[in-house]
This record gives C-alpha cells, structure tokens and sequence, in this order.
C-alpha cells in the first residue's frame, strides 16, 4: 500500500475542529479544522504572523484555543501520553555547552523507551565528530540537526516540526527530507510549518495554505498547482538590455527587470514561434523557458489576492523550467 493509501485508511492521529485563537484583539487562528492521519505529512505554509505557530501550539497543547477542539489520538493533546508524540518548536535553545551527543542522550533520558543515540545521530546526519562537539561551537545548521535528532528521540507516532530545515544548507536540507520521508514511511504522522515552497512540495502529502489565520487552501500539492497555479509561462531572458519590442512579439507579455520577459498562457508552439521571433529580429538571448507553475505561484497568487503585496510584489521566480533553451 502506498504512504498516501495508507495515511487514508487510518483515524486521525490529530484533529482541530473550528479552532479558534485570539490574543487580545488579534485573532491568530480563526476556525481552522483540520486532520493528519499515521503516515502522513501535513505542510502548513503561509506569510509570517499567519499564525502557523500558533496552530501548532493549538494542535500540541501548549495553547489553548479560544473555542473550538483538538484531539490527539482522540484525547486531549495535554493527556497524550508523551512518547506517542514530539514537537520542534521554531525556537529551540538547549544547553549550549552540552555536545550534540550529551543532549540528545539527555532527551532520550525523559522517555522509557527512546531510540539508541547513535542511530537518532546517525539519521539526522550528525558524524561523531559533530556529536562530540560542544552545541555551542556546532553551525547554525549543525545545531538544527542535534534538535531535530532530540525530537525524533522518543520514536513519536505525530511529531511537529516547525520550520525544521530553516538555517540548515541545501544538502543538510535534502538530509533532513529524506528523514521525514522515512519517518511517513514507517508510519508517523507529521506536521511541519516551512517558508520553503519546494520543501513543502516535495514533503507534503498534503498542504494547508494559512493566511491571517485562516486556512484557506488544503489540498495534495500537485493539485492546489492545478487549480490555483495559474498558467505556464514563456519566460525569455535577453542578453542586452529592454532588447525586446514587446509590440512585435507574437504573444502578449510584460517585461521585469532589463533582461527578463513573461508571456502568460504559453505553450509548446508559443516556444517555437518566439525562438523564431528572435532569431529573425536578430535579438541575442541568454534563455527561454517554459515555465510551469509551481506551489510558489499559488502561494503568491493567494498572498496578493490577500493583500501580502511585499509577497506578491518579490517579481518573478528564476527562468529555471521545463523545455529550456539557452544558447
Ligand atoms: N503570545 C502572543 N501574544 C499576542 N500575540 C501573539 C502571540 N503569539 C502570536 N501572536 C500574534 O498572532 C499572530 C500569528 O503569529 P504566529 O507566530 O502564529 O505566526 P506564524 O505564521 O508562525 O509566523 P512566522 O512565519 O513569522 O513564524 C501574529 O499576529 C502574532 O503577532
């Protein structure tokens, strides 16, 4: 059975029904239900101050909500027994002159029956090297890893991640992917909250699009791209500056920046019909591309529709795409 048949057929490891938190005056969470089965990996994403932290804290039981309930394996989250469950927050100082090894050691010591140290190392990619090593004295990204090896100690069945792989590299990154997908495969349900679109991407089962505290998108990513990607693009990139006329170019377009042109709603012909655009009007180009949607495009389309214009208004995404010339 796949990860995602299998994540179908079971309850619910955690539940929020109408949940609803608000601080004073501000409503961080506004009636968000939701449910991350075993086997699952649920992504929230969404602009800062969406309240995916505060979600999390509603979902974990470390907030209570205004109104509305979560249930963790159909008990109150307080009530959950502690080893079924973990959570990285988004901050996370441990002991900073303790070595990677010590404090996972440590945590493993809070639960009757943790993993073996050595392995929790292991998978968080942390070599002996880096485990003897004082926390303090470990990289930004180092020190990620010993946090989330202390999250994973306990072997949980739902384990929430928040902003997980933020400050580690592109490989440590990757590292830490192929854990999640590990641990989904061996049947934990997790909850992760990122600002990286193609963590989300590639992780999630599902993801939950939360803005101003609402969530106002859920879906598998390949089909939220689907219905709110918008189109493919043709995106050309000119070796010399504003070289483009875009009254002779045989599709509709906008220009952004000097070098970088989009044509909306393109296809495989539109390609062709530009390369030859280019090439009888003499214009030297770096790139064209056909650009499909990604999850960042419903993410900034949302964001605009909302209002995040400093989101919406960061221009376009690299020309990185399928069907690529460059020359
Ligand atoms: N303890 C608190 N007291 C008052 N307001 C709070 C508190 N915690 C969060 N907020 C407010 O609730 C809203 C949601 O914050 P939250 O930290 O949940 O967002 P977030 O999506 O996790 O943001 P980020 O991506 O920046 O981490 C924000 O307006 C924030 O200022």
């Amino acid at each position: 059975m796949s990860r995602h048949a299998a994540a179908e057929s079971t309850r619910p490891a955690v539940t929020a029904t109408a949940v609803r938190k608000q601080y004073g005056d501000t409503v961080a969470v506004r009636d968000v239900s939701l449910d991350v089965r075993k086997g699952e990996v649920f992504g929230l994403i969404g602009p800062n101050g969406a309240g995916k932290s505060t979600l999390i804290g509603l979902l974990t039981g470390t907030r209570v909500p205004t109104e509305g309930s979560v249930r963790v394996f159909g008990e109150s989250p307080t009530a959950v027994d502690r080893s079924r469950m973990s959570v990285l927050p988004q901050e996370f100082s441990p002991h900073r002159r303790l070595t990677g090894r010590e404090l996972v050691s440590y945590y493993a010591g809070l639960y009757p029956d943790p993993r073996p140290v050595d392995e929790v190392l292991d998978r968080v990619g942390l070599d002996a090297g880096d485990a003897a090593t004082a926390y303090t004295d470990l990289s930004g990204g180092q020190q990620r890893r010993v946090c989330v090896g202390a999250a994973l100690v306990n072997d949980p069945e739902l384990l929430f991640l928040d902003e997980p792989t933020t400050g580690i590299d592109p490989a440590g990154r990757r590292d830490v992917w192929d854990l999640v997908d590990s641990l989904a495969d061996g049947g934990t349900a997790v909850v992760l909250t990122t600002h990286y679109m193609a963590e989300a991407e590639h992780l999630a089962d599902r993801v939950g699009l939360l803005t101003d505290g609402e969530l106002v998108r859920v879906g598998p990513p390949r089909d939220l791209v689907e219905r709110f990607g918008g189109e493919t693009r043709l995106a050309v990139r000119t070796e010399r500056p504003r070289a483009l006329d875009l009254d002779a170019t045989p599709l509709d377009g906008r220009r952004y920046g000097d070098y970088e042109y989009r044509f909306f709603d393109a296809g495989p012909d539109d390609l062709t019909a530009m390369l030859d655009h280019l090439d009888a009007a003499d214009i030297a180009y770096e790139e064209v591309s056909l650009v499909r949607p990604t999850l960042e495009d419903v993410y900034l389309n949302l964001a605009s529709e909302r209002g995040h214009g400093c989101i919406a208004s960061a221009g376009p995404a690299g020309l990185a795409g399928n069907a690529e010339v460059t020359r």
